[in-house]
């Protein structure tokens, strides 16, 4: 049984409310299925916009969903009540994007790694060697450096793995990584990347981590889902999808470069041409049409693929791959 199963998840917002106004729908994730198993890792790409945050904060019941299924751990908490949700809570974090806005400006690095501790009571001798071992871990040295230190006398990076360490001091099975790297220096993005990827493989955390940036996702994942305007347009184990995309959407993220290790082709990326279309009036059919230059008339414009399995775990959404 896999840690986590997601089926047709959808989170909709509504907008432009009005008396006399028809509600509308923001579709931001609009049908998004996959599984992850113990210490797996799930890279979610696609442009801005697609609908990753939405979904990973959906996935970590931050949001309510529209409709769909959650189950983790066996237990559905599609719908459960926040107020029975402690467990699931305490079992899962997530580690966000900004480094300078994500940690309170008004506590110590002690208090913000001890905090997570103090509302799953553990007794406070204890705490104190969980958090000298956290800053260890993310190679913040010696700890008592960093201990009565704030955030504003660090780094980016240095945030960045304070951010990481609370998120994995209470050894979370789940977390959510919302483009950890993408504030910080180049320079810096692969070593901490590298660091995530062992700790979660260390402490077999599932993860998804959500990037739009196809080429970081090498360092960690073991599959890729490939979003675009709120659909899972491809989803699969990471090197069968690298090796061979199938959606047009998923083969012009991925620069086909004629090199043996696949991984090597994701140094340049190519966005498609044209924009992503609106989230409340998609358009018909296959949402990519009106980009794709494979579209076939009468067809990719009028019916919805779905997503199905072509190859062994490896799936898409387009016409151009069902077959009739
Ligand atoms: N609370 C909300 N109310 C209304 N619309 C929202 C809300 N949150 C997100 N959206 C919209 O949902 C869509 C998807 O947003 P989301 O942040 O999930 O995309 P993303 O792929 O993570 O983008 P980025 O890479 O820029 O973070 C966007 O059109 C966004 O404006």
């Amino acid at each position: 049984m896999p840690l986590l199963e997601v089926h047709d998840l959808k989170t909709w917002f509504p907008v432009g409310r009005g008396l006399f106004k028809p509600v509308k729908y923001v579709k931001a994730v609009d049908g998004v299925s996959f599984t992850l198993d113990a210490g797996e890792v799930l890279a979610v790409i696609g442009e801005s916009g697609s609908g990753k945050t939405t979904l990973g904060r959906t996935v970590l019941r931050l949001i309510r969903p529209t409709a769909g299924k959650i189950v983790f751990d066996g237990k559905d908490i599609t719908y459960a009540p926040d107020a029975s949700l402690k467990w699931y809570r305490f079992s899962t974090a997530m580690i966000f994007q900004d480094p300078f806005s994500s940690l309170n400006p008004y506590h110590t690095v002690q208090y913000i790694l001890e905090e997570p501790l103090i509302l799953r009571k553990v007794p406070p001798q204890e705490r104190r060697e969980l958090v000298v071992k956290a800053l260890e871990e993310v190679k913040l040295v010696p700890p008592e450096d960093f201990l009565k230190k704030y955030p504003h006398m660090l780094s980016g990076g240095q945030r960045q793995l304070v951010g990481i360490a609370r998120a994995l001091i209470t050894r979370p099975r789940f977390i959510v990584a919302d483009e950890p790297v993408s504030m910080l220096d180049v320079s810096i993005r692969a070593e901490i990347l590298s660091l995530i990827r062992s700790l979660q493989s260390k402490y077999n955390i599932a993860m998804m981590y959500i990037t739009h940036d196809i080429a970081t996702a090498k360092y960690l994942a073991d599959k890729l889902l490939v979003m675009y305007a709120g659909k899972a347009v491809e989803y699969g184990p990471f090197r069968d999808v690298i090796k061979e995309p199938l959606h047009p959407y998923t083969q012009a993220l991925i620069e086909a470069l004629p090199d043996p290790d696949p991984t090597n082709r994701l140094k340049i990326r190519k966005v498609p041409p044209g924009e992503p279309p609106s989230l409340v009036n998609p358009p018909t059919g296959c949402r990519f049409h009106p980009r794709c230059p494979y579209m076939i008339k009468g067809e990719c414009d009028k019916e919805e693929p779905p997503l199905v399995e072509v190859k062994r775990g490896h799936y898409v959404a387009c016409w151009l791959h069902i077959k009739r």
